[in-house]
């Protein structure tokens, strides 16, 4: 099975933080693939943006080795990467001065899908806004991609919002969550909606949990400075755990379109209920032979920003009143591994006896590595014992099912940026959506901050604090072990 690439329109994308990690890791060698495979058209234009000094030679070059370094499999294919770095120019720009604007403006066609993708820190959004919109750029029909994170808590959201609503209009606005791009989690909506099969047990009657988890190997890195502002509640749940529990809980939306979707997320987010501190459990990693802890990485030995985090969550409406959410996510895990469990309950009588051992169906949503589902179904075991139980695994990999002669799947920033182009927002954040998570995460944050909360320090390459794991047992519930 072959996937299409449908091309998209003519475009003139200026990456403002052109010059960025962000830029270099994912936006270019994402564009770069899509124009391999023939999904950018010619007479597009990709320009950087940056206030470093260089000309289109330097900009290129150094386009060149991000594509060579990040580019993956097709880095390497350099025919295609000369004609790429042709449709590449840069224009020294100051997102706080006047300096480039007017050249930006030159080169930006009217007759073009215009995209102004803000890679660079929020601190610049509104000088970017004001000052597309001051220089004529900012047309009825320009949109903007908004990386995150999108505001550190409800007040400076709302205050983002408005800064960026005096300049675009709602749909216009573009704001990043990588997560929507993952293959997976599209593939939810598809397992979701698109089967008779699941969506009637899909409710508080046959499902028993959901767990949620997203681990990495990867400690907080160079970030530090960042990341010990935020922590994993601010850093991952209240976006990307956040978008993916609302997909799982969400009502049917009557069609796949912005709107119907985003109204859909919006109602679950805002039935969350708030979250008993009991129910909460913050970690951070200690160091080991591999490398620090997380204090010494964010340079601050009394630091009590988390690096892990597992909640139990409830959403009070009709549909999933008393089954629990468990969410956890964190660095310095065991394995880089992330997925969705639906774990339903068991079947209400066992007509084989005690003896033949209760099972339950789960079926395990993996949005990374090795994307794909795994249906876990009860069987009777093989064999002359009698009448025992086991549970054997359906399993599907993404990549079994479309095939050897299959295009590569898209990266998320890629797939992302083609649909701003598209101009679908679907996948995108919609402003009401990311208010209605921080004014949900809020009072979490400052009810741990108010107890002077000290997160429990877990060993690197482990599942997380052993508080993480009782958080279930409690409820006579295990997480799943999760492997790459
Ligand atoms: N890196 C990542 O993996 C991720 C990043 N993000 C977000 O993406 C954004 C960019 O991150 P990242 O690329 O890592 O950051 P970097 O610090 O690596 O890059 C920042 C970019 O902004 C440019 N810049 C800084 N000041 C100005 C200015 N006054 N005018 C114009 N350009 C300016 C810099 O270039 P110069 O100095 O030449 O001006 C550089 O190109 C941030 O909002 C971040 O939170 C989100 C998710 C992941
Ligand atoms: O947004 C972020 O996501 C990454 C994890 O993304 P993934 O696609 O590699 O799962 C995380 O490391 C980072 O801290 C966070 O800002």
């Amino acid at each position: 099975m072959v996937s299409r690439v449908i091309p998209v329109d003519p475009f003139d994308l200026v990456i403002f933080g052109g010059t960025g990690d962000l830029a270099r890791r994912k936006i270019l060698p994402g564009l770069f693939r899509r124009f391999c495979s023939g999904q950018m058209p010619e007479g597009s234009q990709i320009i950087g943006a940056a206030r470093s000094d260089m000309d289109d030679a330097g900009y290129r070059s150094m386009v060149a080795d991000a594509i060579a370094e990040f580019g993956g499999s097709r880095g390497s294919e350099s025919g295609m990467l000369e004609a790429f770095l042709e449709t590449v120019s840069y224009v020294m720009t100051d997102a706080k001065g006047d300096g480039g604007w007017a050249q930006l403006n030159e080169k930006v066609r009217d007759n073009k899908v215009r995209a102004f993708y803000f890679s660079v820190g929020p601190s610049l959004f509104g000088d970017l806004a004001e000052r597309l919109h001051r220089f004529g750029m900012a047309t009825p029909d320009s949109r903007i991609v908004v990386e995150k994170p999108f505001g550190h808590d409800l007040a400076s959201a709302k205050a983002l919002n408005a800064t960026l609503a005096k300049h675009f209009d709602e749909h216009q606005i573009y704001r990043i969550d990588h997560y929507l791009g993952k293959e997976t989690v599209q593939n939810l909506m598809a397992v979701r909606f698109g089967n008779m099969l699941f969506e009637p047990l899909w409710n508080a009657q046959y499902v028993d949990h959901i767990q949620i988890t997203v681990a990495e190997t990867v400690g907080v890195g160079g970030r530090g400075g960042y990341y010990d502002k935020s922590g994993a509640m601010r850093d991952m749940v209240q976006n990307h755990l956040m978008q993916l529990l609302c997909l799982i809980a969400m009502e049917p939306p009557s069609k796949f379109e912005p709107d119907s979707v985003r109204d859909e997320k919006l109602k679950v987010i805002r039935a969350l209920e708030p979250v008993d501190w009991h129910h909460i459990v913050r970690g951070q990693y200690g160091a080991d032979e591999n490398g620090p802890s997380y204090r010494q990485d964010v340079e601050d030995p009394k630091s009590r920003t988390e690096s892990f985090i597992a909640m139990k969550c409830h959403i009070s409406n009709w549909r999933w009143a008393g089954t629990p959410f468990y969410l956890r996510t964190g660095k310095r895990l065991k394995s880089r591994a992330s997925e969705i469990a639906v774990v339903f309950k068991d079947a209400p009588h066992s007509i084989f006896g005690a003896d033949a051992g209760r099972h339950r169906n789960v079926l395990a949503i993996r949005l990374q590595p090795n994307e794909g589902m795994t249906l876990d179904v009860t069987i009777k075991e093989p064999g002359p014992g009698g009448m025992r139980l086991l549970d054997v695994p359906l399993d599907m990999s993404f990549a079994d099912a479309l095939g050897p002669d299959a295009e590569e799947v898209p990266d998320a920033y890629e797939r992302l940026i083609m649909d701003v182009i598209r101009g679908n927002q679907t996948l995108f954040m919609r402003g009401d959506e990311v208010e209605a998570a921080w004014a949900w995460t809020d009072p979490l944050i400052e009810g741990w901050q108010a107890r002077n909360d000290v997160p429990k320090e877990y060993e690197p390459g482990s599942s997380g604090p052993e508080d993480a794991l009782m958080l279930m047992h409690r409820d006579g519930r295990k997480w799943r072990d999760v492997k790459a």
